[in-house]
């Protein structure tokens, strides 16, 4: 199965699973995975989150707990490299239609990303958007600095085993509401 197949067949498995997910179960498992995220986090940096959109696991009540530390990515312009501001608490619609803080928010470099995932493997493999936005941002960060990147998504976005592209950055661990791989 080619990347774009795949990537389709793990949405439609996504969409599947969040449809029959009853709300208070909803709730129980996000509940579960902020629990889990907040005991892996370190206690100081910042942390880059991301507005939850469509079928993706939501990450706000981490934001919450994590208040002045929180971050988003950031867009002016599509066609942009991702960039990341302080999370605060004023949102508008970016270009992708997704929440994201006003042009005012101050501009801040992540020790911790949380990746929005389609897919992941075992081994931290990941098939995101297929942009390239967490790929640039993946390899543009961890040449700067030493950054912990944890990728989220619901059980069912687990394969065994992805084929990596050569640029791909695997992810140091993948947190779902019931696992911590890597
Ligand atoms: N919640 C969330 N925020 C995120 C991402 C993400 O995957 N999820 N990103 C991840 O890079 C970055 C934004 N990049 C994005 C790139 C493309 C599309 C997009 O095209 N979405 C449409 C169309 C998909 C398609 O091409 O068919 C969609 O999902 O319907 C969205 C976001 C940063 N913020
Ligand atoms: N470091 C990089 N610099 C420039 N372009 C990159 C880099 N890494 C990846 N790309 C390009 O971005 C696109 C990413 O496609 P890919 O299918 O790997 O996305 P993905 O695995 O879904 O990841 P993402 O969540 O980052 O979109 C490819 O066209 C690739 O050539």
């Amino acid at each position: 199965m080619d990347k774009p197949a795949f990537r389709r067949e793990m949405r439609r498995r996504r969409a599947a699973f969040v449809a029959a997910l009853p709300a208070s179960e909803r709730e129980a498992l996000l509940a579960a995975l902020a629990e889990r995220l907040l005991a892996l986090i370190p206690d100081t940096g910042i942390v880059a989150g991301y507005s939850a959109y469509g079928d993706e696991i939501d990450v706000s009540a981490l934001g919450t707990a994590l208040g002045d530390r929180y971050a988003l990515p950031w867009f002016a312009a599509r066609e942009d490299p991702m960039t990341f501001r302080r999370a605060g608490t004023a949102r508008e619609d970016g270009p992708f239609r997704i929440a994201q803080p006003t042009a005012d928010a101050e501009i801040v470099e992540p020790d911790v990303l949380l990746v929005p995932l389609v897919a992941a493997d075992l081994a931290g493999n990941r098939v995101g958007q297929g942009k390239g936005h967490y790929d640039r941002a993946l390899a543009g960060l961890a040449a700067r600095k030493p950054i912990l990147t944890l990728g989220i998504a619901w059980d069912v976005q687990v394969v065994e085993a992805l084929p990596p592209d050569p640029w791909d950055v695997p992810l140091d661990r993948v947190v779902t509401p019931s696992r911590i791989l890597g």
